[in-house]
């Protein structure tokens, strides 16, 4: 598995209207190395659909499908899982899928949250939100310092969340972010073209640094 790239994360008002499989596909096609389905729907029937279809298309491009929130659906595809705060128990989640799943966890600007999720048994830990989110404007502030801090005390993958732009993601990597998970500044593409074009261009300014 790469140890760096781009994370890119779904929403589903953004990719309401038939846009979710295609808009995923460019980004795949642009390269993105993660894919993380976050639906807050609800709706069990239809994340069990849509995740079982991006399933597939993960597969074709090898790419690494993580489920948000949702431990059952996560090990019924067999695949990664992300949990927030107050999302249940990492340890249960890694012993319900096991050593080798990847399972992430939200730790805000925290490196306390963080020591606490590697000792669950956390892949990784992510940190955010860095900048304005359109997507989660209430999420806590955190600061490219916390990520120098953060590279310096672990080794495992460290992702940066919230707001991030091809604009404002060089700041971020040059503090020590593997990964750059991306809602609207991926996925606010106007059309699957536009996203292809973003994905690629976040990946080679993350090859690049
Ligand atoms: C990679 C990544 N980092 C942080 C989050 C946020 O998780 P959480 O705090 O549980 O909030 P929701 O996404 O569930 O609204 C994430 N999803 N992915
Ligand atoms: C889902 C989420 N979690 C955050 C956190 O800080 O924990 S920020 C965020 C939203 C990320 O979307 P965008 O790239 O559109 O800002
Ligand atoms: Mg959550």
């Amino acid at each position: 598995m790469s140890q760096r790239g781009l994370y890119a994360i779904t929403d589903s008002a953004l990719l309401a209207n038939g846009k979710l499989l295609p808009f995923v596909e460019a980004a795949l096609q642009g390269g993105a190395r993660w894919l993380q389905y976050r639906d807050k729907s609800g709706d069990r029937g239809r994340r069990l659909d849509e995740a079982s279809q991006l399933a597939q298309v993960c597969k074709r491009y090898d790419c690494q499908l993580i489920i948000n929130d949702d431990l059952a659906l996560a090990s019924r595809l067999g695949v990664g899982l992300h949990l927030g705060q107050e999302d249940g128990s990492l340890h249960e989640a890694r012993q319900q899928l096991g050593s080798q799943a990847l399972i992430g966890a939200t730790c805000h600007a925290s490196l306390e949250l963080a020591d606490q999720a590697v000792n669950a048994g956390a892949s990784y830990i992510a940190f955010g939100r860095f900048f304005q989110s359109v997507t989660k404007p209430g999420a806590p502030a955190a600061t490219p310092v916390l990520l120098q801090q953060a590279r310096q005390r672990f080794t495992l993958p460290i992702i940066a969340i919230g707001g991030i732009t091809l604009h404002n993601a060089p700041q971020l990597l040059g503090a020590g972010a593997d990964y750059l998970a991306v809602i609207n500044g991926l996925f606010g593409a106007s059309d699957a073209g536009a996203v292809q074009q973003r994905a690629s261009n976040f990946s080679q300014l993350i090859n690049a640094c």
